[in-house]
This record gives C-alpha cells, sequence and structure tokens, in this order.
C-alpha cells in the first residue's frame, strides 16, 4: 500500500503512537485516581446528610451536574456524568 502524502515513516509513526499511548495511559491512571478521590468526596457529602437525617441522594445537585458535562462534552457528557453518579452514590 502506497501513499503519497506519507510525511513519516513507519519506524517514526510507530515512535509517536508509542509515546502518545504512555501520555493516553499516564492520562487514564491520573483519571482513575480523580475517579477514587471523587467518590471519596462524594461518600462525605452524603455520610453528613444522612446523619443530619436527610436522605442520601440530592436529586437537584445531580441535575446541576448532569448540566455541567452536557454544557462541556455535549450528550456524551450527559452519559459520562450519569456513570460518574453511578460510581459514586453510595448504597440505598
Ligand atoms: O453533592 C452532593 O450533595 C452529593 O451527595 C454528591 C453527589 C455526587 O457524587 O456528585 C452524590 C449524590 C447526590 O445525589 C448528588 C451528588
Amino acid at each position: 500500500m502506497s501513499d503519497t502524502t506519507a510525511t513519516l515513516t513507519a519506524d517514526e509513526a510507530a515512535a509517536v503512537i508509542a509515546g502518545a499511548r504512555a501520555r493516553i495511559d499516564a492520562l487514564d491512571t491520573q483519571l482513575l485516581d480523580l475517579i477514587d478521590q471523587r467518590r471519596a468526596v462524594s461518600a462525605e457529602v452524603q455520610a453528613a446528610r444522612i446523619a443530619s437525617g436527610g436522605p442520601r441522594l440530592s436529586l437537584t445537585r445531580e441535575m446541576e451536574i448532569l448540566e455541567r458535562y452536557r454544557a462541556r462534552l455535549g450528550r456524551a457528557g450527559t452519559d459520562v456524568a450519569m456513570l460518574l453518579l453511578e460510581l459514586c452514590r453510595g448504597r440505598a
């Protein structure tokens, strides 16, 4: 297969891809660490609300979060926020 617009050799492309994948792996590790941190902070909020006789969840707050992610990422942002909230909500 020849491509006259090619500007990298196969070896050069392999090096770019390997470097970029290493950065992606590092970013994914940070994202997963941040999710762990978010879960812990969320549990703190829920425990305080329950300790004062309130409900575990706050749907008003969840709507704010869904809107923040939607505004930044579009429809998929809503899906991301839904999954994050699912990970962060404690057991009913
Ligand atoms: O902000 C709150 O009130 C929380 O309890 C945290 C959190 C969240 O993880 O963002 C979790 C559950 C609630 O339903 C709403 C939001």
